[in-house]
Formats: structure tokens, sequence, C-alpha cells
């Protein structure tokens, strides 16, 4: 048997298969793929020696532990035929946006069930996973789970009513940020910077007041007034961003994309 198989091997599998290399965690020989596109199969095999499976069911025949990465459009035409080859002996971890343990487990008669919420920056190491066991969860699965996803970057077990926030949140977040980041960029282009130096201040800037709450554990706020000189020059954009109703803005977005997951 194969260590784990993905069904669907697109942007978030290679970005978890990059963490499970990197991190020397398994061989490329141990992990399967399988993707209905056969330009990526043959991607994902040369640029990363993974195994190739010849079908999802064959897949399912072969891996311990199954990760679901196809889009959530296409899992009803996915689950049915893969779901009879699971034994009890399998896990399935699932990273669909908006299906339950409950809606999989209408599938899955077998097998343990796992749901993450990863995100894009699993890419580089820099990714944010929400995961959600089920209570008959055994220890030696959720290390493996936990294992997997440590690779990729930090993990947070919430229970699952919070994984669909957590999902509008840091699964979606990445698309947030990067508007922001770039706003900032047209903003410094507008005043005169080159297009690549200001993408560079840009995401430097993102990076660094990321890092200072995370290393610090300074409240947002805090850093803000680290920030604003009193009759200085960041109060007045701060100002000019409330008058834009960016929090709001920012409320509506996560609101926005959980309203979205419910209807999945
Ligand atoms: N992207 C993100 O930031 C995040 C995504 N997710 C979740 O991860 C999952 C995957 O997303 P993502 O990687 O972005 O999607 P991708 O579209 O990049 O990857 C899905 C892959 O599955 C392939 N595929 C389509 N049909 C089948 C099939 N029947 N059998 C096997 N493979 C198939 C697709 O091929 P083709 O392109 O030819 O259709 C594609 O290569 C989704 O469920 C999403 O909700 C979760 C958190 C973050
Ligand atoms: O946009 C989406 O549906 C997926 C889920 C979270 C991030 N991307």
């Amino acid at each position: 048997m194969a260590r784990i198989g993905f069904i669907g091997a697109g942007n978030m599998a290679e970005a978890i298969i990059r963490g499970i290399l990197g991190n020397r965690l398994y061989a490329g020989h141990e992990i399967l793929v399988y993707d209905a596109n056969p330009q990526r199969m043959d991607y994902m095999v040369e640029t990363y020696k993974v195994v190739p499976a010849a079908s999802n069911e064959e897949m399912a025949e072969r891996a311990a532990l199954l990760v679901l990465a196809v889009k959530p459009q296409v899992a009803p035409s996915v689950l049915p035929s893969v779901a009879p080859h699971i034994d009890g002996d399998q896990s399935i971890v699932s990273i669909l946006a908006g299906w339950s343990l409950e809606t999989l487990r209408g599938y899955f008669r077998k097998g343990s069930l796992v749901r993450v919420m990863p995100n894009m920056p699993a890419l580089v190491g820099q990714g944010m996973s929400a995961i959600s066991f089920e209570p008959s969860a055994s220890e030696a699965l959720k290390k493996t789970v936990l294992d997997i996803f440590a690779a990729t970057g930090e993990v947070e077990v919430l229970p699952e009513h919070q994984l669909d926030a957590a999902g509008a949140l840091s699964g979606s977040g990445p698309a947030y940020v990067a508007c922001f980041m770039e706003a900032l960029a047209d903003a410094g282009v507008r005043e005169g910077l080159p297009r690549a130096t200001a993408y560079r201040l840009a995401a430097q800037t993102l990076k660094g007041t990321a890092a200072v709450q995370l290393e610090t554990g300074k409240l947002p706020a805090e850093i803000k007034d680290m920030v604003c000189s009193p009759g200085g020059t960041s109060i007045v954009g701060v100002y000019e961003l409330e008058r834009g109703r960016m929090r709001a803005a920012v409320i509506d977005a996560v609101h926005g994309a959980v309203l979205r997951t419910k209807e999945l």
C-alpha cells in the first residue's frame, strides 16, 4: 500500500506534496496521484517523482490515507465510485470547501474521516491549516494528519462547526491579502515608484507586520499605534482607510465567503 494518495493533483495537492517531500515525511514512491488531466499527471510525476494511479478507484484500493483534493463541484461525480473501495483500515482526508464530515459520511461507510481547510501559502511552507477530526479518530491518525499539514506550515485543530469560518478567513484569506498587496503596490506606482519596487515594498511590509504579530503577540491595534506618530503621516492614511470602510469591507468579504461555502 502507498502511504498517501491524492484524488485530484491540482494546486493544493501540489502544495501538500511539496511539504511532505520537503520535510522527508514520505518519499515520492510512497505517494500516489490521480488527476483527470493527463498533462497535469505528467507534470506531477516528472516534477515530484510520485507514482501515477490509473484511476481514482485504483487509488482508493492502494492508498492507506486518501486526500480528496478535487473541486467540491466535482466530488459528487467522484465519490460514489471511490467509496466502495475503502475499507476500515483506511483514512480519508477531505480538503473540499463546504463539505461536512456528515456529508462525507453519507458516501463513505468505512474508513476514518478528517476534514482539513488548508491554504495556498502551503506551497512555500507558510500555510495555515484548520483541522477537524471525528470523535472516534485514533491518536495515530491524529499524529499522521498533523504531521502532514505541519509540513506545509501551521496547524490548528478546531471543532467542526468552526471550519467554514476558518475556510472563509484563512482558506480564502490569501486572495483578500493579495488584493490588498496589489492595491498597496498600485498606490506606490501612483506616487512614482517603479512597479517591481512597489511589489517588493508591499509584500515585505505585509510579511513583516504579520511576523511582528506572530512573534510578539501584540494586538493589531497595538501594532497600528506603534506606527502612527501623533500628527504624523500614518494616522492620516489610517483615517482614509476608515473613510473607505476597509474593516466593514473585509468583514463583508469573509461573511460572503461563509455564505458561499454553505452553498457548495
Ligand atoms: N486553492 C485554494 O487556495 C484552496 C482550495 N481548497 C480546496 O481544495 C480543493 C482543490 O482545490 P485546488 O487545488 O485549488 O483545485 P485545482 O482545480 O487546482 O485541482 C483540482 C484538480 O482535480 C482535477 N480533476 C477534475 N476532475 C477530476 C476527477 N474526476 N478525478 C481526479 N481529478 C480531477 C482537476 O483537473 P482539471 O483542472 O482538468 O479539471 C485539477 O487538476 C477544493 O476542494 C478546494 O475547495 C481548500 C483550501 C484552499
Ligand atoms: O475559493 C475556494 O472555493 C477555495 C476554498 C478556500 C480557498 N479556495
